[in-house]
Formats: C-alpha cells, structure tokens, sequence
C-alpha cells in the first residue's frame, strides 16, 4: 500500500524502471472501470483501400467504404495512404528515443501550460491515467515550415526530421481524408477547406510503460477525442473501443496501417450520423507502448481555444 506522498514526485516510467512490483494506490481504479484481462479478441475493424481514391471509376468505392465504416465503427484502418512505413517507424522510434531520455533533461519541458508548443506532461499534475505525453501545436501547416519547425524538442537531434517528415505526411493524408468523409456526407469535397487551413495541427504522443499488475488500472481512461479526425499510430496493442452493447473491443495493430479515428465535431456535423467513439488505453505486463495520436481540431472556439473531452486546450493563435 503506497505510504501517504509515496511516488508523487517520480514519473510511472522511472517507478516502473525501478521494478516496482505492484501499481501504486493512486492509480488503482474502482473494480467496476477495471479492465477484463481476458479479452483477446481483436475488433474486425473496416480496413479502406485508398489507392482506389485517385481512380475516377474507384473513388466512389473508396467514398462508400469509408461512409460505412464512419457509420458502423468511427473506427477504420486504411493502407495503400501514402505515408512510406520508414516515416511511421523513425517517428515511434524517435518518440521511444524522446521518453528514454534522462528524466532530469524531459523535466525541463514539463509544464502544465498548455499554451506551451511543446510540453512534456507527467501523471502528476496532468490527466491521472494519462502516464506521460507532451504536445506540439502547429498554426497553419500551410505557412512556411521554418515558422514553426523550432518548435520541435532539440533532442534526440533527429526529433524534428523524423516527426516532422510525419507530421508534413499526416497533414497531406488528413486533408484527403476528411475531404473524402465530407464528401460522404453529400458535402462539396472542399467544404471545411478554409476551416482546415486555418486550423491548428496537435501531434500528441503517449508513453504507457508495462504495468505489474495491468488488470488494476489503465493508461488512459474512457473518453472520446473533441476534433475532427484523428491519425493513429501504435506500437503495440492496447487500444480499446467501445461498442454500441457497451462491450470494450481491442483495437488491432496492423504494420503499416494506421487507425483513423472519427471524433466529436464530425458526429456533431454529421447529425449524429457518424459516430464518435469513446475508448481507453490498456496496459502490457510486458512491453512498453507507444502512441502517436495526430490531428487538427476543425473548428476553434470564439476565445481561440479548443477544449477536450479530457479538458485540456489547444491554443488556435500560435505562430
Ligand atoms: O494510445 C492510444 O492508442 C490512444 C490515444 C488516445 O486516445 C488519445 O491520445 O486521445
Ligand atoms: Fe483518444
């Protein structure tokens, strides 16, 4: 049982290095939000073949595919995209270098500003679950990139190469898609082209080290996303949905085939058609897990902030 202040000032990453053998406390949830250890079985999610949008007599299918799968799960894979699998790779394997760094160099990045371009969050005084992540915030991915490409962490020295070749990558294969579902919605194709011009792009990676005891607690807790869209990457399993008889699915980790994900503006612009779906993150006994979560929140509220299911903002203003 931790003692009263036990482990508040060390992130779960250094506690788990230290071998530690049981979950501290603090993170230990309410057996009723516990995970089932025993699900095995993978979502059957839609996979959507995007080669077929640049062929005239194919789109449709590709239109009709990803309007089902929006319907049916929020949740889709899609292959043949366009993002060559050494942009997906060095960007997780530079994120692994990033969170492996020494504590003492990410803890100059830590900040509970969220006003920050980059930050680096700790479980401390950031969303409980949530193990460790930081946040890059990009205004206008159209201007120039040597306006925002400081903003990148200076180590690992190849951080800005590699997750901005990914970030420059996401960015061409989210406006493609978000114009394919507009379309899908019997929408012009550039309907929210303004929109997303103007819009911010938020690149968040999560860390969930392995856990001792996974069955106790989660890496993030059940919530959907506030955006538009979202491009995921992962290492390994974990992700969860949740599906409309309110069972928690495993979502699968297909090389080279990320998830998209549908999040809340887009069921609300859709009348509720498409649906945004709420997920968690589980955690390994074994393997640490890395996400890459990346998208562009489509409308910003009137003071320049969007907010999350989560609570946290993303500045619209940044330059
Ligand atoms: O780690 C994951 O797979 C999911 C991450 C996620 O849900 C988020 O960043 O909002
Ligand atoms: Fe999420």
């Amino acid at each position: 049982m931790e003692k009263q202040g036990e482990c508040s000032s060390t992130s779960v990453k250094t506690l788990n290095e230290s071998g530690l053998s049981y979950v501290p406390q603090r993170f230990v949830l309410p057996s009723l939000q516990r995970p089932d250890p025993s699900l095995n079985h993978s979502a059957d999610l839609p996979t959507v073949d995007l080669s077929t949008l640049h062929q005239p007599f194919l789109r449709t299918v590709a239109i009709n595919g990803i309007q089902k799968a929006c319907k049916e799960f929020g949740f889709f894979q899609v292959i043949n995209h366009g993002i060559p699998n050494s942009v997906m790779n060095d960007a997780l394997e530079v994120a692994m270098d990033f969170f492996n760094l020494p504590i003492k160099e990410k803890m100059l990045l830590l900040s509970a500003n969220v006003h920050e371009p980059v930050r680096y969050g700790s479980s401390l005084n950031q969303v409980r679950d949530k193990v460790q992540f930081w946040r890059d915030f990009i205004k206008h991915y159209s201007q120039p990139i040597c306006k925002w490409i400081h903003l990148w962490p200076a180590n690992p020295p190849s951080y800005k190469e590699k997750m901005g070749n990914y970030a420059k990558a996401g960015q061409v294969l989210y406006k493609q898609l978000v114009e394919v579902v507009i379309e899908g919605l019997g929408l012009e194709a550039n309907y929210l082209q303004d929109e997303i011009e103007e819009g911010s792009q938020v690149v968040a990676t999560n860390y969930h080290p392995a856990c001792p005891q996974p069955e106790l607690t989660l890496g993030m807790p059940p919530h959907s996303d506030y955006g538009s869209l979202t491009i995921l990457l992962q290492s390994c399993q974990g992700l969860q949905i949740l599906d409309c008889n309110k069972n928690w699915i495993p979502v699968p980790v297909a090389e080279g085939a990320p998830i998209f994900q549908l999040q809340d503006q887009l069921e609300v612009m859709s009348n509720g058609l498409y649906k945004s779906v709420v997920h968690r993150v589980t955690l390994s006994p074994e393997k640490n897990r890395l996400s890459i979560a990346s998208s562009q929140p489509t409308f910003e509220q009137e003071n320049g902030a969007s907010t999350s299911a989560r609570g946290q903002t993303t500045p619209s203003d940044l330059q």
